[in-house]
């Protein structure tokens, strides 16, 4: 019998305001926030009250929205003189996850033509709506099409959290383990810690326990010995931005998973919805890398575990070349190399 999936959803938009599950606070509780005006939704992207590329997407689509809604102009340019403002505010909070530029770009477009604010207003709201909506559908896409490459009777390594929480529903990377355990099978699945932030400790192991997955939470540096010891068949990971030659930006430490698979010769997955592809770049070295608080790393839930002033390098990102990836899992299909040709025809 098909279960559906019972994980909270990260994103809910309450008719004049936000409402956002706090990931920072999980697993230990499960809490809400709301967010009403658009400085607060700026802020909950920026501390990762909400984080996972598509998640920043959606959750600045209707920041968008949400802040147009309250604008008290009523000419129509000046109207779209904030709106533009409030954009560039929100496209600010973090740089490598190019769903949060391409969210809000899609949402002022759609709004672009109408001839008044009122309309104008109700189209930025329909359009963030839909575009929620939408992602939900991609990532049980991406879920099919993964099943198509992964078997449930061997293990699988992941790391961060590309998952339901991360999306409107399902995630990516780990939307075949949800799909599944709806189904009945329960995938075997080692989890990355996923220091310095423990995406992977934190949500991905508390996320599959919920559905029901057989997971397993390791610490970064165990992968090399877990793919050994515990015969780990595929990696799968999400991304946050994949240029046009298949260069795909993910979370620290994914750069090191992909080394790994080419050494032990298993397959390595990213998967990841259409809003996560830049077309405008020709490759990796033109995705920008966040840097994050050093304070990241020298803490762990804000307990010291360096000394207090030693230097840090806190990059939130790497880029797996191209070469090292097997297959990109997409909604629209599978991608194989060379990927700028598979990419150009599935995606553009
Ligand atoms: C479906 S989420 C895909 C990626 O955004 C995810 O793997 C990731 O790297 C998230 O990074 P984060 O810094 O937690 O926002």
């Amino acid at each position: 019998m098909i279960e559906p999936l019972t994980i909270p959803i990260s994103i809910t938009w309450k008719d004049h305001h936000i409402q956002l599950l706090d990931q920072r606070k999980l697993p230990a509780t499960i809490e809400y926030v709301d967010l009403k005006t658009v400085d607060q939704v700026f802020e909950a992207i920026v501390n990762m009250t909400v984080r996972g590329a598509p998640a920043i997407g959606i959750t600045a689509a209707f920041g968008l929205a949400m802040g147009a809604m309250q604008s008290t102009k009523d000419q129509l340019e000046e109207f779209q003189e904030e709106v533009l403002a409030i954009k560039e505010k929100l496209a600010s909070s973090r740089p490598t996850a190019v769903n949060l530029f391409w969210a809000l770009d899609r949402v002022s477009k759609a709004a672009e033509s109408a001839t008044s604010v009122n309309e104008a207003k109700t189209t930025l709201l329909q359009e963030a709506i839909q575009l929620q909506a939408e992602d939900e559908q991609m990532c049980r896409d991406i879920g099919e099409y993964a099943l198509e490459l992964l078997n449930s009777s061997e293990p699988v390594l992941t790391i961060c959290n590309a998952g339901s929480i991360a999306t409107a529903k399902y995630g990516t990377a780990l939307a075949p383990f949800h799909l599944a355990s709806e189904r009945g099978t329960q995938f075997e699945v080692y989890a990355c810690e996923t220091r310095p932030v423990l995406q992977g400790a934190r949500l991905t192991a508390w996320e599959l326990q919920q559905s029901g997955v057989n997971v397993t939470l390791i610490t970064d540096s165990m992968a090399a010995q877990t793919i050994r010891a515990k015969g780990i068949k595929a990696i799968i990971v999400g991304a946050d931005r994949i240029a046009s030659n298949g260069d795909t930006a993910n979370k620290i430490g994914t750069f090191n998973l992909a080394i790994l698979a080419k050494e032990f010769n298993i397959p390595f997955y990213v998967a990841a919805p259409s809003s996560t592809f830049d077309l405008t770049i020709d490759s990796g070295i033109e995705i920008p890398i966040e840097e994050r608080h050093p304070d990241e790393v020298r803490k762990i839930q804000g307990i010291s575990i360096a000394p207090e002033n030693v230097p840090v390098y806190n990059p939130a990102f790497d880029v797996t070349p191209a070469d090292y990836i097997t297959a990109i899992i997409t909604e629209k299909g599978i991608i194989k190399a060379p990927y700028i040709t598979g990419i150009n025809s599935l995606i553009s």
